[in-house]
């Protein structure tokens, strides 16, 4: 048995335990080398589902595209959270330069020989790395995809892709990151504010040291040209584990849809520029179910290599979402109970579709006007109480 020595091990073991890097371990398949097979292999044929291609033309403008520099940019976001759970956002300030260096250094690492990139696999209990979506765990057909994560510096995995070329790659990455995280904090301030939050409601966005610091993570997804899409899924219907989820999709191939109630999957069509927002099932949670996560998946194409990067935005380490406060009362009682980034990751990596059910409020009699709510989000201690 482990003997701890001394309070700042024990430290180091709880924040390594509590981090995200320990969610979804085991799941590190290799992907297929797509250049090498002509057919679509039997591993990768899914059932065709009968509404492919999407073409209904009444839902092809169904997703708001939202200028910021709109005056009513908020109610839009509200409208589009709480009907959608998605939206594409323009005059984002993330300078196109920058996107059209990100897609470019996205294809330079997909179009290398696939020796080379299972040099840089994720490892079974690694975040960083080449492999399969996470979620293909839980389905018995293969994805026609691949990724690659890129959780804090890519360095070391860039390294072994590129010996002696990295830093290109890594530069780029790293001011990605640092546009993202901008633009998510910015974004999550709209979004809460949206619902009457101020500022002052939302603290806990406002960037941070060590481990009270938003994590995040950025993922480069790869769908190679398809010989047979109609029968093949990109990435398989999931909703995302963030609080938000910043998408970046090459502006030649549309592929993301979004499953809406009343109209089916609905295509998030690619517009120069624009970003797509993903409300993630964080975000569900703490407006205590106000607004949506947005199902989605992706489709492949017959005839270009699509890419998109996708930037997880998530809380710090240490902080215990659960719903806001503010929006809950005797009438409205919390509907989830409280859960770290981790936690929820963990739950996700276990039950997938089902793990929003499985932190539901399972008693949602009426609480006593005289009890104090619970707490929103929180840290480990009554001192770093966010709200
Ligand atoms: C921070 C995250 C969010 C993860 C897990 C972890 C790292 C990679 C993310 C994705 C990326 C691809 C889709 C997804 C569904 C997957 O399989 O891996 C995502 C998942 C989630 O949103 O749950
Ligand atoms: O490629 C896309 O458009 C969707 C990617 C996605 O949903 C994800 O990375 O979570
Ligand atoms: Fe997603």
């Amino acid at each position: 048995m482990t003997k701890l020595t001394s309070a700042s091990h024990f430290r180091e073991i709880f924040q390594s335990m509590n981090s995200i890097s320990e969610s979804y371990k085991n799941t590190h398949m290799i992907p297929l080398d797509f250049k090498a097979v002509l057919g679509l292999p039997d591993s990768h044929t899914w059932t065709p589902t009968p509404d492919y291609p999407p073409d209904n033309p009444l839902t092809t403008n169904s997703v708001p595209v939202i200028d910021l520099f709109d005056p009513n940019a908020i109610s839009l976001i509200r409208h589009a959270c709480e009907r959608l759970g998605v939206f594409q956002v323009i005059n984002h300030g993330i300078p196109i330069d920058l996107l059209n260096e990100l897609e470019l250094q996205t294809r330079r690492l997909f179009s290398l020989q696939a020796e080379r990139k299972l040099r840089a696999v994720r490892s079974p209990d690694g975040f960083t790395g080449y492999g399969l979506p996470r979620i293909s765990t839980f389905f018995s057909k293969m994805m026609w995809s691949e990724g690659f994560s890129i959780k804090g510096s890519p360095v070391e995995h860039a390294r072994q892709l590129w010996p002696h070329d990295h830093t290109n790659f890594c530069n780029v990455m790293e001011a990605c990151q640092r546009e993202m995280k901008g633009l998510s904090e910015q974004m999550i301030g709209l979004v809460l504010g949206s619902l009457g939050l101020t500022p002052e409601d939302i603290k806990w966005v406002e960037p941070r040291t060590g481990s009270r610091q938003a994590q995040d993570v950025l993922q480069l997804n790869s769908y190679p040209v398809c010989p047979d899409p109609s029968r093949a899924m990109g990435l398989a219907p999931h909703t995302d584990s963030s609080l938000l989820t910043l998408l970046y999709q090459s502006n030649d191939t549309g592929g993301l849809q979004v499953l809406v109630e009343t109209l089916g999957w609905v295509p998030v069509n690619p517009i120069s520029g624009a970003i797509v927002v993903n409300v993630g099932d964080l975000m569900h949670i703490l407006s205590n179910a106000r607004f949506k996560s947005a199902v989605h998946r992706a489709a492949v194409n017959k005839i270009h290599h699509r890419v998109s990067i996708a930037y997880f935005h998530g809380p710090p380490s240490d902080v215990k979402v659960s719903p806001l406060t503010q929006l809950t009362d005797i009438d409205h009682p919390p509907l989830y109970r409280p859960v770290t980034w981790k936690e929820y990751l963990d739950a996700k990596a276990t039950h997938f579709d089902k793990a929003l059910e499985v932190i539901r409020n399972n008693d949602l009699r009426k609480s006593s006007p005289l009890s104090p709510p619970p707490s929103c989000i929180v840290g480990p201690k009554d001192e770093h109480n966010l709200l």
